[in-house]
């Protein structure tokens, strides 16, 4: 489908999201040192950013989080370096799925939440809400842990160790809090399959590989892979989210790759699983896709595009 301005709601980032409208990157450069050092300066004055270096991507999204959220933000050497755009999309989603339950206090399962726990320190700085941050890397856990301490956020996220990689909820709802209840997980999965020879796959005629980001790829091996890649993690979600069925009252996932949402989506039907969502991530020309199902009646928020078994 081409964009066109009767269109442009579908290809746009959420109508809410503060990064809509491109930054002023000139202005950022003259107030952050750090920023300014990643930059190039144009013949014209104004400052152009390389989104193609992973240094310069750093200093970026630090940057955005710091004018936008006040968040002060660090990230473990050599792992992913997350774009604030997709991530607030996700967030902003999730308040959409929100809105309808009209809760006053809302609690939240952010599945592996890297060393810059940038959803949960989103999601408790953006909305106050309160937030469990699984992580199984330990050298991401300490960044998460420090993150959050650093930005003062430590009554509303918990940082827990998952100790298990083959566990989503399991290890926490064995070992801790048997009786609280939430109201939303999300997560963004490690989307390579390690069983391949080169995860990363070189196969550029592969159509069903990862659309490629015009940005530099940030993240370890360890971060990126796992077992079956992003399908087979979300199955392990959805697996223990049927074991699981009130802890969490909305179960969410982004995925990296549109082929991936009708074996999900056909995953969830097979276990008959009817009340689903589907949605889009729009960011420049990056595109990212997202599953919500549930196990209460209510119907999920028409804000998504719904999808029903
Ligand atoms: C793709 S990264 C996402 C990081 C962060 N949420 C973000 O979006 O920038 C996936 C993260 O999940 C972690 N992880 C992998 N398996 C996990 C598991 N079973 N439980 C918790 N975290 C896990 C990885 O170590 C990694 O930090």
């Amino acid at each position: 489908m081409v964009k066109t301005k009767g269109n442009a709601m579908k290809f746009g980032m959420h109508p809410r999201n503060v990064l809509r409208q491109p930054p002023d990157y000139t202005k950022l450069a003259i107030k952050y040192k750090d920023f300014r050092q990643v930059c190039q300066l144009e013949l014209t004055g104004k400052v152009s950013v390389n989104f193609r270096n992973e240094k310069t991507l750093r200093e970026l999204t630090k940057m955005l989080l710091k004018e936008y959220f006040d968040l002060d933000v660090n990230f473990a050497p050599g792992s992913l370096v997350p774009t604030l755009a997709l991530r607030l999309n996700y967030i902003l989603w999730l308040e959409d799925l929100m809105e309808p339950l009209k809760l006053k206090e809302i609690r939240g399962i952010d599945i592996g939440c890297g060393s810059s726990c940038i959803y949960s320190l989103l999601a408790a700085k953006k909305n106050d809400w309160h937030m469990l941050a699984l992580e199984s890397k330990l050298q991401n856990i300490e960044y998460a842990r420090e993150n959050v301490k650093t930005n003062q956020l430590e009554a509303l996220i918990d940082v827990y160790t998952q100790p298990d990689k083959n566990s989503i909820f399991k290890s926490y709802f064995l070992e801790k809090e048997q009786d609280k209840n939430f109201h939303f997980c999300l997560c963004n999965p490690p989307f390579f399959d390690s069983n391949l020879p080169n995860p990363f796959g070189g196969n550029t005629r592969n159509p069903e590989r990862r659309p490629a980001p015009n940005n530099a790829r940030t993240g370890s091996q360890e971060e990126l892979t796992c077992v079956g890649g992003e399908v087979q993690f979300v199955q392990r979600i959805i697996d223990e989210s049927l074991e699981n069925q009130q802890r969490v009252r909305i179960f969410t996932t982004m995925l990296g790759v549109k082929a991936n949402v009708p074996r999900i989506l056909d995953y969830l039907k097979e276990r008959q699983v009817a009340n689903v969502s589907t949605t889009e991530f729009h960011q420049g020309h990056t595109t990212r896709w997202a599953v919500a199902w549930s196990y209460h009646s209510e119907p999920l928020s028409q804000a998504a595009t719904t999808t029903s078994n």
